[in-house]
């Protein structure tokens, strides 16, 4: 166990580069801690994933790899970055930015729940981050609160989701090449349930769907303290919108979340969808995510055309959002 001033159980290229010191984070597969880069003096998170803490050695190593593999492979302003990667025979080590305002999890529970226009702005930014994920084949997986992490103690501030412990990068499966082939004799099913004991990209837009109730409520949709479990309420797509709570909150803001809690991924709201979506064509909104995304940008000089609307379509989207 590592106690703040002992550096010595740490791998030795680590402690030459960093002073590790508090615990900011903990969580399944270890804990986060301060540390400072001694040639610049610069903060980082250093992720510590005990090995043992796994019920395999083999599913340590190979949740890590995923976790390193996407971490180093991913390039967006809303996605954690990791700067360095170290391993002893009993753990991982990852050196990530650090987010001084902490998890989305304590601002929500510290505010009891947050000013509909802040949750758009982090909503909206959390959207562009799964956005490029899966346009990179990723599925998340683990969206939560605990995985959103705020750059500053503001409201007004830049997002960034991490832990991609979960992570699953989408090979090219047995269907996909299947369906390379001639369809012809291919049977139904094998379009409708091929891969049966998969799952898509629908997971992380269901997970987005609770993240967002969880801002605007200030509760969770599914809890087993609402009576049935909380398995039961998820397949029954069962929630509350309890009025106390949810009487400030404008009827399209309810709208996404709805959208996004819908039981069948088929039926279910698409990223792209809910970019698209009324609630999220804030034109003032998006400005200040994306001078928070890229603040070294020009701001745009031409100001809007009095009087014009811009409708995004989806080129628009795709144009703007990263
Ligand atoms: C990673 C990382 N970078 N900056 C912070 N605060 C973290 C934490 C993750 C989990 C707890 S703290």
């Amino acid at each position: 166990d590592l106690r703040s001033d002992d550096q010595s159980s740490l791998p030795k290229d680590l402690q030459e580069k960093y002073v590790l010191t508090r615990q900011i984070g903990t969580g399944v597969c270890g804990e986060v801690r301060l540390a400072f880069e001694r040639a610049t003096c610069a903060k980082f998170a250093v992720k510590i994933i005990k090995k043992k803490n796994f019920h395999s050695e083999g599913t340590a190593t190979r949740n890590a790899q995923t976790e390193i593999e996407i971490l180093q492979r991913v390039d967006h302003p809303c996605l954690i970055k990791t700067l360095d990667f170290y391993q002893t025979d009993d753990s991982f080590y990852i050196v990530l930015e650090l987010m001084e305002g902490g998890e989305l999890f304590q601002r929500v529970k510290t505010q009891q729940q947050l000013k509909e226009d802040v949750a758009k702005l982090y909503f909206y930014q959390m959207l562009l981050a799964v956005q490029y994920l899966h346009s990179n084949g990723i599925i998340h997986r683990d969206l939560k609160p605990e995985n959103i992490l705020l750059s500053s103690h503001e409201d007004v501030c830049l997002i960034k989701v991490t832990d991609f412990n979960q992570s699953r990068i989408l090979e090219e499966s047995v269907l996909m090449r299947t369906l390379c082939g001639t369809p012809s004799y291919l049977a139904p099913e094998v379009f409708t349930h091929g891969s049966t004991s998969g799952y898509g990209l629908s997971v992380d837009a269901w997970s987005l769907g609770v993240l967002l109730f969880v801002c605007l409520g200030g509760y969770p949709p599914f809890h087993e303290s609402f009576g049935q479990s909380t398995t039961d309420q998820i397949v029954r797509g069962q929630f509350t919108m309890v009025p106390s709570k949810w009487r400030h909150v404008s009827d399209q803001a309810k709208d996404v979340v709805r959208k996004l809690l819908v039981v069948d991924p088929t039926r279910r709201m698409s990223i792209q969808e809910a970019l698209d979506h009324p609630w999220l064509q804030d034109q003032e909104m998006r400005q200040t995510a994306h001078s928070l995304m890229f603040p070294n940008a020009a701001s745009p000089s031409v100001a809007m055309e009095p009087g014009s609307s811009r409708k995004r379509g989806r080129d628009q989207d795709d144009e703007d959002d990263v």
